[in-house]
Formats: structure tokens, C-alpha cells, sequence
């Protein structure tokens, strides 16, 4: 598995290196292309490590920000991973930083999934730098154990009902994700780094991080903490 391992002594030390690494592969990008993509995941983790990369100078009206996955709620809601990156990046950014958000008006994921497509059409791709959590279940976006990976390469987008999360979801495809420059994978936690560990050597293809490994050409950097 093509996978480059950093380890921080503490979240702060790595927000700091996960900023000054994500701004490298942006600035990286803007230097070939007028344009730059990259995706932000939800959960919790990300509101210690994104205010450090809103700090970054860059010339941020040429990055367009979207999210990896988005739980069917509305965006003002506590739940919703729109409203958590508007809090700790977006609000930090010049005000013309261009987002595509990834929930509609529309009852559920399943009926805006064509609308998503054409919205995730305008971006420009492929993505230059993804941005993932990990579940303790090895779960990456809203991409869970239990689903079948050969129905996660549609277009952009899929939606999902997930296992065991209680909203419905929409997520970036598999192929969408694998596609992407380069990946970089944020990781805390005992569990995570233990479930780290044993997928490094033993791939275990029931695993959403597996699929994504084993179907990207792009070498996957993990940041991660070594406090228990
Ligand atoms: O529900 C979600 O959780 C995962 C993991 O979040 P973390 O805070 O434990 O790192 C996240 O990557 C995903 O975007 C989110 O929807």
C-alpha cells in the first residue's frame, strides 16, 4: 500500500504540519493550472486542523472548497459538515473563496443526485489535494464497511444509507477520491492509529480505506498523533 505515515507528538504540532503541507500542494497546483480543487472532510477532527490552513496566504479565489461527504440535514444544523467548514475555514478565507456544497433542497441524497452531478460538474478537476478522516470502522467520507465498492465508482457522488450513522448521507465516489493528485489522510486516536497498523499489513478488502488504496495511483500521506 503506498502509504507515507507522519507522526505529531500533538494535534497542535500537527495542524501546523498538515497546513504548511496542504498549502505547498495548493501553491504546487496554482503554479501549473489557474485553478485548484480541494476537499475538506467533515466529523470532528477537522476543527482543530483547518483554522491552521485558513491561515495559510494563498491566493484563495482560485481554490474551489468542497467536502468530501455531507449528512442529509440542513446546513445550519450541528450535525451538517457544511456548517462545520464554513466555521473553521470558510469564515477565515477572503469572502471570495468559491465553495460547492454537496446538500440540496431536495428530500433526500437520492433525488439530488443528478442535481450534485451537475453541480460537482463545475469543479475544476481532477481534485488537486483530498482531505479524509477515518472512521474507527475504516470508513473514509460517508463510504462504510458493508457497502458494495463496485457501486461506489458512479460519476462524482453516491448516496447512501449508511449502516449505522442515523442521517442519510452523500458522499464523493470512490472514483472521484481516488482520482485526486494527492491524498492526505488525518488520523487521532489510539483505535485509528491500532486499525492504521493492521491495514498496513494485512489489507483487509472489507474496508472502505482499503478500497481507496488499491484504487488510486497517488501516494496516500497520513497525518496523525502518537497521544494515546
Ligand atoms: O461522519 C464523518 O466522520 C468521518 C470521520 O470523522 P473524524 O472526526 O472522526 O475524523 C469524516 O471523515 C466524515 O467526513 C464525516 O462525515
Amino acid at each position: 500500500m503506498p502509504l507515507q505515515r507522519k507522526v505529531f507528538p500533538d494535534i497542535e504540532s500537527l495542524s501546523q504540519g498538515f497546513a504548511d503541507f496542504a498549502a505547498t500542494a495548493l501553491q504546487n497546483t496554482l503554479n501549473r493550472k489557474p485553478q485548484a480543487t480541494l476537499v475538506v472532510p467533515g466529523g470532528s477532527t477537522p476543527r482543530h486542523y483547518l483554522p491552521a490552513l485558513a491561515k495559510c496566504k494563498l491566493p484563495w479565489d482560485r481554490i474551489t472548497v468542497t467536502l468530501s461527504d455531507e449528512r442529509w440535514v440542513n446546513v445550519n444544523d450541528d450535525q451538517s459538515n457544511e456548517k462545520l467548514i464554513k466555521q473553521h475555514l470558510l469564515s477565515h478565507l477572503p469572502a471570495n473563496t468559491p465553495f460547492v456544497g454537496l446538500k440540496t433542497s431536495h428530500d433526500n441524497p437520492f433525488d439530488a443526485i443528478e442535481a450534485l452531478h451537475q453541480r460537482l460538474d463545475s469543479l475544476p478537476l481532477p481534485v488537486s489535494l483530498t482531505v479524509l478522516g477515518l472512521g474507527e470502522d475504516g470508513h473514509i467520507a460517508s463510504l462504510f464497511p458493508g457497502m458494495n465498492p463496485d457501486s461506489l465508482s458512479a460519476h462524482h457522488c453516491v448516496a447512501v444509507a449508511p449502516p449505522i450513522a442515523p442521517s442519510l448521507r452523500v458522499s464523493l465516489s470512490l472514483e472521484m477520491l481516488a482520482n485526486s493528485e494527492q491524498i492526505v489522510l488525518v488520523v487521532t486516536g489510539e483505535g485509528k492509529r491500532r486499525l492504521l497498523d493492521r491495514l498496513t499489513t494485512n489489507p483487509d478488502t472489507k474496508i472502505p480505506f482499503i478500497w481507496l488504496s488499491q484504487l488510486t495511483n497517488s501516494e496516500i500521506i497520513v497525518f496523525e498523533t502518537n497521544e494515546k
